[in-house]
């Protein structure tokens, strides 16, 4: 099945050029989709990224194209822009992508003018096309390298989840399909949101108890907000929930991670250095959604206050610490 699909990966960003050599490691047609048409000659010639995965060497077999009429043969599209950028590349790349082709999402984020899920806005600027997400715990650098790697790929049809895992895995990368797309975008936009949380408890020298405390009681925010908007609650202890969520919270690879330690080093919220940080766009959207949904999410609320200047760590913390007693 895979040597007949043909993939085109848009954004040639970190995790879109990780995806791209990965398959094409494995003899996969990929071709890379990025919107600067020097950067992709320079990719073609180069063979390596020096901005986004620097020292990685990228295969022969990954093409690279800036013009969008590269994706009208392509059977399978991921998206692996930013999370607010879905909508834009959706209406710009949309009216090439071929009416049969599944498209994928590899973003981990949620819309902030909307409030939708990444496959919702998906849904929403590309009707009729198979849909999918993929999320879990994987760092662009390690998954480029082929170091082992696995995430989950979530669709509501289970003959596409199962054909997505099999045509994208490779030796080095393996996907578990899943009936689940609420809760395996859930939780790969959340666990952004705790491990910036995770981030303020290590720059604020609060100890590794703390850390593994909003671990664990992140994990059981994710799941209510979950459940409440029409997720399986076992899916926060799979790929896309507990195992991402350990890798962003712990690695200090993670920009979500350090981006945290910064906040709890007394610096301001700062998005303008360069690096992509989700969960800095997803916490304030992610607490208004508990609040529609009648959820409690204290840590995220207390993330979304900090980022905006409402509240300072110390008081966070006092407020966390001071919730009324009750059952775990
Ligand atoms: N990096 C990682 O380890 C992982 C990242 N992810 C997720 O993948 C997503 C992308 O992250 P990452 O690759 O790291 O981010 P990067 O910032 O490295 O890359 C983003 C890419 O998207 C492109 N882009 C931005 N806006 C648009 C647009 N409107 N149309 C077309 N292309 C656009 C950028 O192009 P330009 O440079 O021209 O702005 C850039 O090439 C995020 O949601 C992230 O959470 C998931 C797993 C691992
Ligand atoms: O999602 C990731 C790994 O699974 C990457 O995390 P960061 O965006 O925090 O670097």
């Amino acid at each position: 099945m895979s040597e007949q699909e043909k993939f085109v990966v848009v954004g040639a960003g970190a995790f879109g050029t990780a995806l791209g050599t990965v398959m094409a490691l494995d003899g996969r047609s990929v071709t890379l989709m990025g919107r600067d048409p020097s950067l992709m000659a320079d990719l073609r010639n180069d063979r390596v990224h020096n901005a986004a995965l620097p020292g990685v060497p990228l295969p022969d077999l990954l093409q690279f194209s800036a013009e969008p009429d590269a994706l009208e043969e392509a059977t399978i599209v991921l998206f692996a822009v930013p999370s607010q950028a879905h909508a834009d590349a959706a209406r710009h790349y949309g009216p090439y992508i071929h009416r049969d082709a599944a498209v994928v999402t590899a973003a981990k984020g949620i819309e902030r003018k909307s409030g939708l899920l990444l496959t919702q806005v998906l849904e929403r600027e590309l009707p009729h096309h198979p849909l999918a997400v993929l999320s879990g715990p994987g760092f662009a650098g390690d998954l480029a390298r082929g170091l082992p790697t696995a995430m989950a790929i979530a669709a509501n049809d289970q003959a596409i989840a199962e054909r997505l895992a099999r045509s994208l895995s490779t030796p080095s990368f393996r996907l578990y399909a899943s009936l689940d797309p609420v809760g395996v975008q859930l939780g790969g936009a959340l666990k952004n949101v705790l491990a910036i949380a995770c981030g303020v408890v290590e720059g604020a020298g609060l100890g590794d108890s703390a850390r593994a405390a909003l671990i664990s009681r992140g994990l059981a925010e994710m799941s209510r907000l979950v459940v409440a908007m029409g997720g399986q609650p076992d899916t926060v202890r799979g790929l896309s929930g507990l195992g991402d969520l350990v890798l962003t919270a712990t690695s200090h690879q993670s920009r979500n991670l350090r981006f945290g330690i910064g906040l709890g080093q007394g610096e301001p919220a700062d998005m303008s250095g360069g690096n992509l940080i989700e969960g800095a766009y997803t916490a304030a959207i992610a607490a208004s959604l508990g609040e529609s949904h009648h959820v409690e999410l204290p840590v995220t609320e207390a993330v979304a206050a900090i980022i905006e200047g409402r509240l300072d760590v110390r008081s966070a913390m006092e407020q966390l610490m001071s919730r009324p007693i009750t059952t775990e």
